[in-house]
């Protein structure tokens, strides 16, 4: 099977440091595809420069066989390659319908089209209310963002990219700070995503990893030392030795 987003040899230098170094990845639709690391091996950096973030050094990303590698983040957007961010993105003082909806006009083709308002309006609504009921928040699309639980906060910062109408989603710690039923909601929003999407997903929480991965990607100082599914990943002995801190 084709994959819906290929990577090959995407490198990222800033100065002298090689934060990510020749990184070869596809990601396929079904498959939730985790990148994990310590501290600094290069996940946000990789995921930044699949978004259109920060551009690549050198190298090649392919979205279904077609070269996007310097195509702009707002046009990666609506090709659609969504992402979601470490940090908290959403406006704490408007609903969350607005926030999702906001999300979708922001990446219509023509957002500053004000002319087109109501119509590209009534797009972007569609587009919120499928997102909320995807990511299981439409009982909560009036209350106001800010006072959402920290777990409901970030499904609501999944569904803001749901409502890109993404093929590709790229979830950067979706699970941080969560409590235990918080994460279980996530992961069974993941698993029931990954049929219709290509997920890659960087997380720290390795018995949340091991759990939802299809596959994994391990990368050391900005190189990947291993892909494969999660037992092999966990059997692999430079894995263990170099990153699980084994001997
Ligand atoms: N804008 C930047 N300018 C200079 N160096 C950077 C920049 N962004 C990242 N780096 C460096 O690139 C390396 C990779 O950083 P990156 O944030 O991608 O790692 P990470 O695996 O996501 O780490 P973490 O798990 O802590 O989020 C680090 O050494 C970091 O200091």
């Amino acid at each position: 099977m084709n994959a819906l987003l290929g990577v090959e040899k995407l490198t990222r230098r800033f100065g002298g440091l090689v934060a990510v170094n020749a990184v070869n990845i596809d990601l396929h639709q079904g498959e939730v595809h985790a990148v994990i690391g310590t501290n600094g091996a290069g996940k946000s950096t990789l995921i930044n420069m699949l978004s259109g973030e920060i551009a690549a050094s050198e190298g090649c990303i392919k979205l279904e066989g077609e070269e996007i590698t310097t195509r702009a983040q707002s046009r990666r957007a609506r090709d659609g390659v969504g992402r979601s961010y470490q940090r908290t993105t959403i406006f704490p003082e408007f609903s969350v319908h607005e926030n999702c909806r906001l999300s979708a006009q922001a990446a219509a083709p023509k957002p500053w089209a004000i002319w087109e308002a109501s119509r590209r309006c009534a797009t972007s609504n569609a587009a919120a209310e499928e997102a909320l009921a995807a990511a299981g928040l439409s009982a909560d699309a009036q209350r106001i963002a800010g006072t959402l639980s920290h777990g409901a906060k970030r499904q609501l910062e999944v569904a803001m990219c749901l409502a890109t109408r993404p093929r590709v989603l790229l979830l950067d710690e979706p699970l941080a700070g969560m409590g235990a039923e918080e994460t279980e909601r996530m992961l069974a929003l993941l698993t029931q995503l990954k049929a219709s999407h290509a997920i890659l997903l960087v997380e720290h929480d390795m018995d949340a990893v091991f759990r939802i991965a299809d596959r994994i990607t391990v990368m050391v100082n900005g190189t990947v030392i291993a892909t494969g599914d999660p037992d092999s990943i966990r059997n692999n002995v430079e894995v263990r030795t170099a990153y699980l801190g084994e001997e």
